[in-house]
């Protein structure tokens, strides 16, 4: 076997599992090692039934608890046919449904550990579905970190482990392709035992040290790329000449209010790179709210009024066709004739079409859409600004796509993650940067509040207060539906009990990730039109979303996200004139969990925030919270692992200086990597 060899060649694994496996992108079995877990699990310690009283027991959590076996299970027929089998052992009982074969592992006289959520029902403890092992094989498991996987469909999480194990005990399917002098000099495991430790860590240790060399790969890897991409393309000379900037200057006189200092010294940039003799490579960086997307429309009437096509590329349906609505309304307020389009892979085919035509005809096009914008044939006509966002943050795959297709935009790339300017040079290193550093000053800060459960109804009420004098109110949880590997509120059931709750005179609303494209785009229009009060969302809203109206955020388990995080979700109340709320609900104990969220109460600067969380952390703590979802890096994390991203910087730059095509003979594999790496980004861009 080898790393690019198909799934299939695993034992066990068929056609209907390498389907289920390809439908979130995995094909080979190299796809599946660099398929990292989510996070790990430890078996908690086993207790007897004696140990459970009422201040040690808690209902709802996952307990191991040891029972000797003194009768045999009983099963029946349920309705539609399913076995249901239980017992009662020392006063609780427990259920499994369609498992007739567990009464074969119960057997009478064994000493057994039943594992799984204990419930109080009535006066009686309850166990559904608890999982069963033999009490001195769990003795051994309990010192073990376990994997748990991002969830794929129709995979359990068992069944994935079972493959990671099996592939681990092959001989080693990759090769380390760092050099010895660059993983001595910087103190960084071997390659596959770190593979291996991060699936299945034997300590603590073991797991932070794999985790630090694959996380260094990440941002080296990154780095060289850029850098080598970055030699091939310096200062390509522009296409596009943007001329009678006066323009812009009327069009900001129509503004209904007017640009913050950070705003118009980045659009000054901004401009300034678009009149000259270069291509554009430029990052605008500001704060949640700060202001970008007035920007971004400036600049794209600009090209129209010069007769260009200009695009911009959102990272979600929802953002690209809230841009299509708030562009289509500037133009409308600003009294300007320009044809704004909307192209979404999730349009129907007629509607696609009739966008492809316009595309096609009108030199002076708007464009708002999402990837489809790269991956659909689309026949530009001189398009000259190409907008993202920094979710699509290698630039280098859109400038080539663009490339492919004949063309050079200058290239805009907007974000809102809060980074020193040290970092921002090395992540960005391609890119000139921009920085918007306020919010409109006028706007009132948002009044936050951090509290327990025992106020939950409170809070309610005051959604309710606000709803009633015409505002509207974001919940957020941190799950779409019941999970068994993660404890928390779920979007589903709780859109039913606030609903329950608020009654018919307020509509509630769901928005999570599993939703089709078109049904999250049209729940988000009805909130923007205030048909719905109150949107209970996972962090699905946490980018860029626009509602002026809306007022109050709740925060469900906010002790389960980063504050990097908790800041982004904030930043969707606070946009208009009215004063908004922000209620963190601290789920938690902990005391650290209540410091990291007084932090939020206290500043609403997104970089002071996330280097904060920083401090209260310990190393242990990495693998539940990123901060940094939206840099495309799968473990790292730009804040946590500055150190490691400097390390990478200074690495990638040593080699490149003493070897600047990786022709060296102790460069074969790096140069090996790369050139994978690079043709996965043309793969990518050719779907
Ligand atoms: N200078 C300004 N003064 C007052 N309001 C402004 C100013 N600039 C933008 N706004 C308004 O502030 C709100 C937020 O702006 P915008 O959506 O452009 O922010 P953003 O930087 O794109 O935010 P995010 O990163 O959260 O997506 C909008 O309703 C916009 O009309």
């Amino acid at each position: 076997m080898e790393k690019s060899s198909p799934v299939t060649e695993i034992k066990g694994i068929g056609p209907k599992t390498e389907e289920l496996f390809q439908k979130t992108g995995v094909y080979t079995v190299g796809d599946i090692l660099l398929r990292f877990p989510r996070t790990y699990m430890q078996y908690p310690p086993m207790i007897v039934p004696a140990e459970l009283n009422e201040d040690t027991f808690v209902d709802g959590k996952i307990y191991a608890i040891s029972l000797r076996v003194d009768k045999s299970p009983f099963t029946r027929m349920g309705r539609n046919h399913k076995a249901i089998t239980t017992i009662r052992l020392s006063g609780i009982e427990m259920v499994w449904f369609s498992m007739p074969y567990i009464k074969n592992e119960i057997k009478v006289g064994r000493q057994l550990v039943f594992y799984g959520k204990l419930r109080l029902k009535g006066q009686q403890l309850h166990m559904e579905q608890p999982k069963i092992f033999d009490s001195n094989d769990y003795q051994e498991l309990v010192s073990l970190y376990l994997p748990i996987y991002s969830i794929i469909k129709g995979i359990s999480n068992d069944a994935m482990q079972k493959v990671v194990r099996q592939l681990l005990n092959e001989d080693p399917l990759l090769s380390d392709y760092l050099p010895n002098s660059i993983r001595k000099e910087y103190h960084l495991c071997e390659y596959n035992y770190s593979i291996k430790q991060i699936h299945f860590p034997d300590s603590m240790e073991s797991l932070i040290d794999a985790r630090r060399r694959l996380v260094f790969d990440e941002f080296f890897l990154f780095i060289m790329n850029m850098r080598f991409q970055k030699q091939k393309q310096e200062k390509e000379s522009s296409g596009f000449a943007f001329m009678d900037y006066a323009y812009v200057e009327n069009l900001l006189k129509k503004l209904p209010f007017t640009l913050t200092e950070g705003q118009m010294k980045s659009l000054k940039e901004i401009a300034n790179d678009l009149s000259g003799k270069y291509r554009m490579q430029r990052l605008l960086q500001g704060d949640v709210g700060s202001g970008k997307t007035i920007i971004a429309f400036l600049l794209m009437a600009w090209a129209s009024h010069l007769g260009y096509q200009s695009a911009i590329m959102a990272p979600t349906e929802v953002l690209a066709s809230q841009h299509y609505e708030t562009f289509c309304k500037y133009c409308k307020e600003f009294d300007l004739d320009i044809p704004v389009v909307l192209l979404t892979g999730q349009m129907k085919a007629k509607e696609k079409r009739e966008s492809y035509q316009t595309i096609a005809e009108a030199k002076n096009a708007i464009i708002v859409g999402t990837h489809a914008l790269i991956q659909e044939k689309i026949v530009y006509q001189g398009l000259s600004l190409v907008i993202t966002d920094e979710q699509h943050r290698f630039g280098v795959k859109q400038r080539e796509a663009f490339s492919n297709k004949g063309l050079s935009p200058h290239i805009l790339v907007m974000s809102a993650t809060p980074i020193p300017r040290t970092l921002g040079i090395i992540l960005y290193g391609d890119l000139d940067i921009s920085v918007i550093d306020h919010v409109p000053s006028k706007r009132l800060p948002i009044k936050n509040s951090v509290v327990g459960t025992r106020f939950r109804s409170k809070s309610y009420d005051w959604i309710k207060k606000e709803v009633d004098s015409g505002h509207q109110a974001y919940v957020i949880c941190p799950l779409v539906e019941e999970s068994e590997n993660a404890e928390g509120e779920n979007v589903i059931d709780y859109t039913k009990r606030l609903q329950a709750y608020f009654g018919d005179s307020i509509q509630v609303g769901t928005l999570h990730g599993k939703m089709k494209g078109a049904q999250k785009v049209a729940v988000m229009e009805a909130f923007l039109r205030n048909e719905i009060q109150v949107l209970v969302s996972t962090t699905v809203v946490e980018v860029g979303v626009n509602v002026p109206n809306a007022t109050v955020m709740l925060i469900e388990n906010a002790d389960k996200f980063g504050l990097a995080q908790l800041h982004q979700l904030r930043g969707r109340v606070g946009r208009g004139d009215a004063q908004s709320y922000c209620i963190f609900m601290n789920t938690s104990t902990s005391k650290t969990a209540q410091k990291r969220l007084e932090i939020l109460n206290q500043s609403n600067d997104g970089f002071y925030i996330a280097s904060c969380d920083l401090k209260l952390r310990g190393p242990g703590d990495f693998f539940g919270i990123r901060q940094s979802g939206d840099l495309a890096f799968k473990l790292a994390d730009i804040y946590q692992d500055a150190t490691e991203l400097e390390a990478a910087s200074e690495a990638a730059n040593r080699i490149l200086e003493e070897d600047p095509e990786l022709s060296s003979p102790y460069h074969q594999k790096l140069r090996h990597e790369m050139e994978q790496i690079m043709s996965q980004f043309r793969d990518n861009i050719n779907l």
